[in-house]
């Protein structure tokens, strides 16, 4: 039997912002086998990539069609005011929308897009570009179960998902995986200038920073041990990683604490912004 993704009804689609995140969507998408006749975009900087899928079908800057199944918000939270008040005639309970922003609440979306709409709030990240994000889901009231499965498959084709048992997740979700990717790209940076500071030329220092992170991020993941007890197998008794790690190890101003800090300001502004909402 062939393999399915659950795509293969996803009916006709509307993506309301195709920049960073909404194009790594959509190439999943289309990637998995979605027509791009069953697919509009509406965003008023289109890159040359999507103009290009014109040529393949996709609609762009239409006006907003009748019929829409799902409809995918990937415009910036401070948008959503201004922007959401055009799709009111969704929002009659039959279409599904599936926000992808920072902090805007179910709540938020309901008082913008009509009380009757099924509104999934999902949080993916930027590895979805190369079919390696993760996301995290949650439905309002009017999300069945079919209906989320459904939308899984939307995200599921660029990457894992985890769904959550309350709303109030998503703010720390925000603050591990959302943002999490540039904690990892400031990690390598660092890690390379650090290479660099010790004689390394550039290019060596950032592929030995890049492909160590990788490495380490597929062994963590294939392994059957933990990372900690990984990070015990790197340290020889009295050896460098132990010398390196009384370093970072320190539970007031290495990474721990840093860390904590950082994933706690990023929180707290996912918290801020579904306030402002
Ligand atoms: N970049 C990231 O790592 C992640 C971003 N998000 C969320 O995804 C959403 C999009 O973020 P990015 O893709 O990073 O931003 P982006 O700035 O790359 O893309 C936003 C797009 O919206 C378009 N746009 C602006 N006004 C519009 C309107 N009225 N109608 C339609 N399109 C409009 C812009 O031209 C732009 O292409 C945000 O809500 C963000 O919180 C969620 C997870 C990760
Ligand atoms: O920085 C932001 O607000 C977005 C949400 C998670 C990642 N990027």
């Amino acid at each position: 039997m062939a393999q399915t993704n659950g795509l293969e009804n996803a009916g006709t689609i509307l993506l309301l912002g195709c920049g960073k995140m909404g194009s790594a969507m959509l190439d999943g998408w289309l990637k998995a086998g979605i027509p791009p006749g069953q697919v509009y975009v509406n965003d008023p900087y289109p890159s040359d990539w999507l103009k290009g899928l014109k040529n393949k079908g996709l609609t762009l800057n239409a006006s907003i069609p009748a019929n829409v199944d799902v409809c995918i918000l990937a415009i910036k939270p401070q948008m959503m005011h201004d922007a959401l008040p055009s799709l009111q005639a969704l929002g009659n309970g039959s279409t599904v929308f599936l926000s992808i922003a920072a902090g805007t609440t179910l709540a938020t979306l309901a008082s913008l897009l009509g009380e009757k709409s099924p509104i999934v709030r999902a949080m993916p990240n930027t590895p979805a570009a190369v079919g390696c994000g993760i996301t995290a889901l949650i439905g309002n009231q009017h999300v069945s179960a079919d209906i989320l499965d459904k939308i899984e498959a939307f995200v599921a084709v660029v990457g894992d998902t985890v769904r959550l048992q309350n709303e109030g997740q998503m703010d720390a979700v925000t603050g591990v995986s959302g943002s999490g990717p540039a904690y990892v790209f400031h990690l390598i940076e660092t890690l390379a200038a650090a290479g660099e500071k010790q004689g390394l030329n550039a290019e060596l220092a950032m592929k030995l920073a890049k492909t160590t992170v990788w490495g380490a991020g597929q062994l963590a993941m294939k392994s059957d041990q933990t990372p900690a007890d990984l990070r015990v197998g790197v340290t020889s008794p009295n050896g460098t990683t132990a010398a390196a790690l009384e370093v970072l190890m320190n539970d007031h101003e290495g990474f721990p604490a840093l860390l904590d800090k950082g994933v706690t300001a990023a929180v707290n502004r996912s918290i801020e912004l579904g306030k402002n909402g």
